[in-house]
């Protein structure tokens, strides 16, 4: 329990600091080395200051000759010695600046052995406040400043005398001796008085004590004489300082036991005992005796017993984060230089941003005007906002006037108002208002370079920040596509979804360094991505074997699916191991080195995986593609795999139910048809785009107009070339190994058919002794195809046992030295 709050604490602690001081912390080792450095430096500092004292005025004509080697003062530490010691003794603080070497060491034993750093600042401020008073006291005796108060001592005593007078000063100084014990010695007026009498008492009581022992020694009558009170004191004291309860009694017994009646006689031999008259020695007599009374309760003296806090202990990770700080995943590439702005072209240069042509809004206006007026609308107020494609004229009809109507219009008036690209919104989500977006005669080009240089984008603290372009408002567009979590894209041809994706992949390479975000690109076109190709060291991840990073085969398309679906499960396994639920806190625990890569842990990236021309994948590969993409869509989103899936042909067999279901981000681009919108958004309006990057975003229930962003084939080629210049990895980063169809066999007796891994699946069974598929799963990274032809193959060996139902298959063997004897003899 103890430990579970020590970590809990220690989480905090490092939330709350502040990364600066992180950056500031020492390592283990610079301890140690500044620990022991300051403290020789203390004991230097101290002879340095002893021997000032005996040689301070031979020494003061040197210290100006500091830079003269000829000169040689006899201080011990020489003209450092002697310069320093002048500096902090005769300037400054007199005698009492013997403190300095003092505290110098014991920061050093305090960094040395890791100490807390609370205490060492508490002696720090009060150490020099007391160095301060006793130079400002010792300033009285002083008369004109020098090795006794010092300067500064002797200046501030001079000060106040001067404003104060001696009294004041007086006082002043009484008044911080106060403060001192009170604060730093935690003393009370009560705690002093209790032990001063406690103190008083116990002289007292030993000066009786002793005496009286004196006289029971030499005249054990006389002991008669003292009052029986005074007896059955001592008597008290030595049962309370006696060890074992059970002698005490004994004690008494075999007392009461011995002589007459009288009490007092009686007694006698247990005190003798007890002061050594009999059988013990002097030397054994307790230190210490509490003395017991009868009489006032107050005068009963408790002995409080102080307890040691209890030592919080470290626990590994947090003391591997103070030796080597926090895992840095980028720390490999951590020269890596992320592409400058420059690098992609500012179109408003040449166009000088929006333009608001007047006439032309006025003309719009009155159109709308017109045209609502036959069909009886009459509005009663008209705004227009300009956008960089379009203007969004938002209207507030006269009061009476049914949204609906204008809705069912919708259609007629677009006809009206004869331009291409109007589209109604009847009403504007959150507002009473109806809005018509009419295209500008001049549509304005919106530059990656401002949807990146934009403050939104800068300052988004996402996972994997998407800057898609701006809105009517001219506000740019960001958002998290981790949080989407996946992304449908589709639009007819020469729409502007190639250059959509090149948006979304431009803005992950501003934001996102390559140790965080991986793509898995598959182009089968083969000429919209091919750029990425440069960056593959440092983006792309691939299966291994594999030559291109950029997958232009559909066949191959099968394997990386699956080999992501194996990623996935291992993923799972991974946080599940790690008792988080998704990656950020999987990856938050891996950097605070809470998980021990020899477990198999590592820094996990984000995947990001972009299929363009969907339609054609699903075409020639069919269930093979659709089935891992929906089991990856379904369930990929905690451990931070994310799709994108682009399509020219939005028809239902491609966007079926099941990818709809599992994709709610879309994106449409300028189609050709209300259904084609329909089976995209769920709703018409991507058919009344204008195009050229004009698009509608929704994820989920508001469908937002946005231009996207245009970034041009040269720009990207010159970011890739920027990031593919510099170092990158040894190699993409590889995916699991996936061995697709045409490696194994269906069910085959044949030995020679068997799979690759037949021998150490087998080892794996027998050692965990449990016939399951995804024992092998898991152990051997394999898709769940695989392991199943696996597990019938090993059955066919005679391995494993028969399918039982919901149980695991009973493995037939009972340990690998029979495996190894079993696989030898059917060679
Ligand atoms: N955001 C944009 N801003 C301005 N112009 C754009 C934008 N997006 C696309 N365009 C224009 O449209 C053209 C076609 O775009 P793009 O190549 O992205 O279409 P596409 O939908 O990918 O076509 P296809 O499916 O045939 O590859 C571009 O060359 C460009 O001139």
């Amino acid at each position: 329990m103890a430990k579970k709050k020590v970590s809990t604490k220690k989480k905090t602690t490092t939330k709350t600091t502040k990364p600066l001081k992180e950056k500031f912390k020492l390592s283990r080792q610079q301890k140690v080395v500044l620990g022991s450095f300051l403290f020789f430096l203390g004991i230097g500092l101290f002879f340095a200051f002893i021997s000032f004292f005996f040689n301070w005025k031979i020494d003061q004509s040197e210290v100006s000759q500091f830079y003269n080697r000829t000169s040689s003062p006899k201080n011990w530490l020489s003209k450092f010695g002697a310069g320093v010691s002048h500096f902090f003794i005769f300037k400054g603080f007199g005698i009492s600046a013997l403190f300095i070497p003092v505290l110098t060491s014991l920061t050093g034993i305090y960094l040395f052995f890791d100490l807390s750093r609370k205490r060492l600042f508490g002696f720090w401020f009060w150490g020099t406040l007391v160095m301060i008073w006793i130079s400002v006291v010792l300033g009285f005796i002083e008369k004109d400043g020098g090795l006794l108060a010092g300067i500064i001592g002797y200046e501030i005593n001079d000060f106040l005398r001067d404003y104060i007078g001696f009294i004041g000063t007086v006082l002043i100084l009484a008044f911080f001796a106060i403060v001192y014990i009170v604060v730093r010695l935690r003393y009370t007026p009560e705690k002093l008085y209790d032990s001063l009498k406690a103190t008083q008492k116990d002289i007292v009581k030993d000066y009786e004590t002793t005496s009286q022992s004196d006289d029971s020694l030499t005249n054990p009558v006389s002991d008669k004489q003292n009052s029986k009170f005074d007896i059955k004191e001592r008597i008290d004291a030595i049962i309370t300082k006696s060890d074992d309860p059970n002698k005490k009694e004994d004690k008494l017994r075999a007392s009461s036991k011995q002589g007459d009646n009288t009490g007092e006689i009686t007694l006698n031999p247990t005190i003798n005992e007890a002061y050594g008259t009999s059988d013990k020695r002097e030397d054994e007599i307790p230190e210490k005796i509490i003395i017991k009374s009868e009489g006032n309760p107050e005068d009963i003296e408790m002995e409080v017993e102080t307890t040691v806090e209890e030592e919080e202990v470290e626990n590994l990770s947090s003391k591997l984060v103070k030796d080597f700080g926090e895992f840095d995943p980028k720390l490999e590439l951590g020269n890596y230089k992320f592409p400058a702005i420059s690098l992609l072209k500012d179109y408003s240069a040449n166009k000088g941003g929006i333009t608001i042509d007047q006439g032309e809004l006025e003309e719009n206006k009155n159109r709308i005007v017109e045209t609502l007026k036959n069909y009886k609308i009459e509005i009663a107020q008209i705004k227009a906002t300009v956008g960089p494609t379009v203007t969004l004229y938002e209207i507030v009809p006269e009061a009476g006037i049914r949204i609906s109507k204008i809705k069912n219009l919708e259609d007629d008036i677009a006809l009206s108002l004869a331009a291409l690209g109007i589209r109604i919104i009847a009403p504007i989500p959150g507002k009473g208002t109806i809005g018509i977006e009419v295209p500008n005669k001049n549509a304005t080009i919106v530059s990656m370079r401002s949807a990146i240089a934009s403050s939104k984008f800068q300052n988004a603290e996402m996972a994997l920040p998407l800057s898609l372009g701006k809105t009517i408002s001219n506000e740019t567009f960001v958002v998290d596509l981790a949080k989407m979590p996946h992304l449908l894209m589709a639009g007819a041809t020469g729409q502007g979804k190639s250059v959509g994706l090149n948006a979304i992949l431009t803005s992950l390479l501003y934001k996102k360094h390559p140790a965080e975000v991986k793509f898995v690109l598959v182009d089968p076109k083969k000429v919209e991505l091919t750029l990425f190709n440069k960056i593959e060291r440092h983006y792309l991840a691939k299966l291994p074997d594999t030559e291109e990073a950029i997958i232009t085969d559909n066949n191959k398309v099968i394997n990386t699916l699956n080999s992501l679906c194996i990623e996935m499960d291992t993923r799972y396994d991974l946080l599940k191991l790690a008792m988080v639920r998704n990656i950020k806190e999987y990856n938050e625990k891996f950097k605070a080195r809470k998980l021990n890569p020899e477990n198999g842990h590592r820094f996990l990236p984000y995947i990001v995986l972009v299929v363009d021309e969907f339609a054609d994948l699903i075409m020639t590969a069919g269930k093979e593609v659709e089935t891992p993409i929906a089991r990856l869509a379904q369930l990929a989103r905690a451990i931070g795999i994310h799709l994108i899936i682009a399509t020219q042909r939005p028809s239902v067999n491609v966007i079926t139910g099941m990818i709809k279901a599992n994709f709610p981000a879309r994106i449409a681009f300028r189609v050709t048809s209300k259904i084609d919108s329909r089976t995209i958004l769920d709703t018409g309006g991507a058919d009344q785009l204008i195009g050229r990057g004009d698009m509608l975003f929704t994820q989920g229930n508001d469908v937002v107009r946005i231009q996207c962003a245009f970034v041009d084939t040269p720009e990207v080629e010159r970011i890739t070339e920027y990031i593919g210049s510099q170092k990158g990895y040894a190699d993409a980063h590889l995916l699991p190994e996936y061995e697709g169809e045409e490696s194994g066999t269906s069910l085959d007796i044949n030995k020679k058919d068997r799979d690759k891994l037949f021998a150490e699946a087998a080892e794996v069974i027998v050692t965990a002794q449990q016939g399951s598929a995804s024992l092998l799963q898991r152990k051997l990274k394999l898709g769940y195809n695989r392991a199943g032809r696996l597990i019938d193959q090993l059955e066919a060996a005679g391995i494993v046992g028969p399918f039982e139902g919901s149980k695991a298959r009973q493995v037939l063997i009972t340990d690998l030295t029979s495996l190894k004897q079993f696989l030898d003899n059917e060679l």
